[in-house]
């Protein structure tokens, strides 16, 4: 992380783009940092968010216009200072309501304090801005020229074109379009409420009274979209009687449906969202053992559980696709919640659309690992559910459908929510602009008795 201590929106903003770049870091992760050692909340807090989730929201488009501005190729333009250049771009084509001079002046400050730049680097990230501000004030924007409506909306939502061509492959191009244009969206931060210890009714009005504005899920009652605040900074969060987490991943759990006093095994657990629901729903009567092969990611699933005083989950470091033979037949239920490409969650994470196809082809071979090692676990007429948060044929249905084409003891359950209705194949890909959730696959599957 940089070290130095930011003093405004801006600088929050540039220096969680630069710990991106240079760190690798989550954008929603260096932003939450950035925002504490600035100590910015309120409308502050929300310019710089706007600003990091604009700029990486929109960054193949912002390159695009930049292209028809910088007379240097970008590829030639030191990484900060291109960090610096799109987002002030941003404000002067994408938002409304910051005059031009403003976006142009502090953008070159940037430069000069945060980008190691000469005069002649400053002069010319000043050049490129006033040009593109004049061009935009007097409506005169090029428009993109592209060979079809995939590459359009590719450039347009600034998506990788290989994802919007197999998007529209697989749910049609007015779908595609309209997962793209949600994956941009300002996006509420949805909570949970954890029964246990309060209603959907008293957390709501506490969320409230701290200056949220909240609307309940129109389909899942005890799940909260908040805006206008930071709904884990309050002690209805500390206090563990709300999380954070989407309905669709709420959902998953709730499909598993385990019963107070059930053995329950949570195969890919961190951070224990699913392990969450799964125990609140039990009453704290059986167990949760909830898995991940990573030992730091545990100490997060065992910080939640006690935040929302959940005694009955136990964590376990394990391989899910390495065999447990204490654990054959044991299980009411088991939950595979497989590593994926994330594609489902690209609204509240924008770059993960940028990441490399190239690492994503082992992820089937992965999953089917992972199903068919844990579905030893299930006991006979016991439960599994697999589930991910993409929504990718290829890591869904299709790893399903091999599952079962091969283990003729399983079989697919039908269920229905009023998230998603009647599921008879016993499956469901949930859509951020159709279900209002993220995108997500859940599959329910029972073992014969
Ligand atoms: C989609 S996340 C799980 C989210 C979690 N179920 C929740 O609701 O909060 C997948 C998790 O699987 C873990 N993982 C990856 N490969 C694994 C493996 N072979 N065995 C067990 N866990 C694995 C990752 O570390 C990650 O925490």
């Amino acid at each position: 992380m940089i070290d130095k201590r930011p003093r405004t929106p801006r600088e929050a903003a540039a220096f969680s783009l630069f710990s991106m770049q240079e760190e690798g870091a989550w954008s929603d992760g260096a932003l939450h940092h950035y925002l504490a050692r600035a100590g910015l909340a309120g409308r502050d807090a929300a310019l710089a968010a706007r600003l990091t989730y604009g700029t990486v929201q929109n960054e193949l488009l912002l390159d695009w216009y930049l292209r028809q501005f910088s007379s240097v190729r970008l590829k030639k333009i030191a990484p900060r200072v291109l960090a610096c250049l799109r987002m002030g771009l941003y404000q002067l084509i994408l938002l409304d309501k910051i005059p031009a001079h403003a976006a142009v002046s502090e953008t070159v400050a940037l430069v000069r304090r945060y980008c190691r730049a000469n005069e002649r680097t400053t002069s010319f990230v000043n050049a490129v801005l006033r040009r593109a501000a004049q061009v935009a004030e007097a409506g005169a924007l090029p428009a993109p020229d592209c060979p079809d409506k995939e590459s359009y909306y590719a450039l347009r939502y600034s998506h990788p074109e290989w994802l919007v061509r197999l998007w529209s492959a697989q749910f049609g191009l007015k779908t595609a379009e309209a997962l793209c244009r949600a994956d941009n969206a300002d996006t509420p931060v949805s909570v949970r409420v954890n029964t246990m210890k309060t209603t959907p009714g008293a957390a709501r009005r506490e969320l409230e009274a701290a200056g949220l504005t909240v609307t309940p899920h129109r389909d899942f009652p005890e799940i909260l979209l908040c805006t206008g605040g930071d709904a884990a900074a309050l002690p209805a969060f500390a206090e563990g009687r709300i999380t954070v987490q989407d309905a669709a991943s709420a959902l998953a759990a709730a499909v598993a449906d385990p019963q107070p006093g059930d053995a329950v095994l949570d195969c890919c657990a961190a951070p224990g969202g699913k392990s969450f629901v799964m125990a609140e729903r039990m009453w704290g009567k059986g167990s949760v053992i909830s898995c991940d092969i990573y030992e730091h990611k545990l100490k997060r699933i065992r910080a939640g559980a006690a935040r929302l005083g959940l005694p009955n989950i136990r964590t376990t470091l394990q391989d899910a696709a390495a065999p447990r033979a204490d654990w054959v037949g044991t299980a009411d239920v088991v939950l595979c919640d497989v590593p994926c490409s994330g594609f489902g969650i690209i609204r509240k994470k924008p770059e993960i659309r940028y990441k490399d196809p190239a690492g994503l082809e082992e992820l089937p071979a992965l999953q089917a690992a992972i199903l068919q090692n844990c579905a030893r676990y299930v006991r006979p007429g016991g439960t599994l559910v697999y589930s991910t948060c993409t929504i990718l044929r290829r890591e869904n249905e299709d790893v399903v459908r091999a599952f079962l084409e091969h283990n003729a003891d399983f079989a697919a359950v039908p269920w229905a929510h009023p998230v998603c209705g009647a599921r008879k194949d016993g499956m469901a890909t949930l859509l951020p602009p159709v279900h209002d959730t993220d995108g997500f696959f859940i599959a329910k599957l029972r073992r014969n008795a």
